[in-house]
């Protein structure tokens, strides 16, 4: 069978971890030994079959600082997604429990090792889409890793896919995906921006008590996120670095009719 089929008898399932955007996610072991997070897809909550697709290649993904992805379970439903298991749960909850205690030192460490996985999927042109503290996991060593990768383009709820839906990740977007829905590497770099604001007030709100639609319109206007107290000057300046405009590339439109139209098709490894 193929390599990213997991043979779902080989699993035993623990303790519910909670609910993701899918559905919920219990702790598990694989073959007896290794321990797994299983989520498990909610029917109708996610495009299976173009998941499925992309599945193989987010196999191919490895690195400390990404929750690896150990394979599905596609041959009943609901199916289910095998990752590795993170003890210390989401970020952001981790954050605003024990932020008071860390200090700079971790705060810091919990940047390095996010910047470390974005600067992997950057150079794989692995666009993540919803980079976030709510998105990263926290190991029983205290690592950080970034979770849930590209998986916004298999979300089926238009409150969370439409960019004018109440679960629209806004105050984490650029620009160019406010207006353009334009995603690449530069809005990672601008999500990554607003994740170090998160992580220097150990999981404030970004904009907070700010409606969605009042924080389009002040970052339009150039507004960004003030510096956060335990932060540095240069922390600051690095995080307020990732909210630079990018320059839009206007598609011109050619005055002259061109002799020939040659299209370029490149199709990155990965959208
Ligand atoms: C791998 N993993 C996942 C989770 C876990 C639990 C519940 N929901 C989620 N989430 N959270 C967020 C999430 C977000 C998405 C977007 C497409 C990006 C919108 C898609 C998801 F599918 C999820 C999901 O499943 C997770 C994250 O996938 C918790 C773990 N660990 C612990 C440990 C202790 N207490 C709680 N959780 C863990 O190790």
């Amino acid at each position: 069978s193929e390599k990213w089929e997991i043979d779902p008898s080989e699993l035993t399932v623990m303790k519910e971890l909670g609910s993701g955007q899918f559905g919920v996610v219990r702790l598990g072991k694989w073959r007896a030994l290794c321990k797994v997070a299983i989520k498990t897809i909610n029917e109708g909550a996610m495009h299976e079959e173009d998941f499925i697709e992309e599945a193989k290649i987010m196999m191919r993904l490895c690195h400390p600082k990404l929750v690896q992805l150990y394979g599905v379970c596609t041959r009943q439903r609901p199916m289910c997604i095998v990752t590795e298991f993170m003890e210390n749960g989401c970020l952001l909850n981790y954050l605003r429990q024990n932020g008071g205690t860390a200090g700079q030192t971790w705060l810091l460490s919990v940047c390095q090792d996010t910047c470390e996985a974005m600067q992997y999927l950057e150079t794989h042109h692995f666009i993540h889409r919803d980079l976030a503290a709510r998105n990263c996991l926290v190991s029983d060593k205290n690592v950080v890793k970034v979770c849930d990768f590209g998986m916004t383009r298999y979300v089926l709820d238009n409150q969370y896919t439409s960019s004018t839906g109440s679960k629209f990740p806004v105050k984490w977007s650029p620009p160019e995906v406010l207006h353009y829905n334009k995603y690449s590497s530069k809005s990672d770099v601008w999500s990554f921006g607003v994740l170090m604001w998160e992580v220097f007030t150990e999981g404030k709100m970004p904009f907070d008590g700010r409606s969605n639609v009042d924080v389009v319109d002040e970052i339009t206007r150039g507004h960004r996120l003030y510096r956060p107290h335990k932060a540095s000057n240069d922390v600051y300046q690095l995080m307020y670095q990732c909210w630079h405009e990018v320059t839009h590339t206007h598609r011109h439109r050619h005055t002259d009719t061109p002799t020939h139209t040659h299209t370029h098709t490149h199709t990155p490894t990965h959208t």
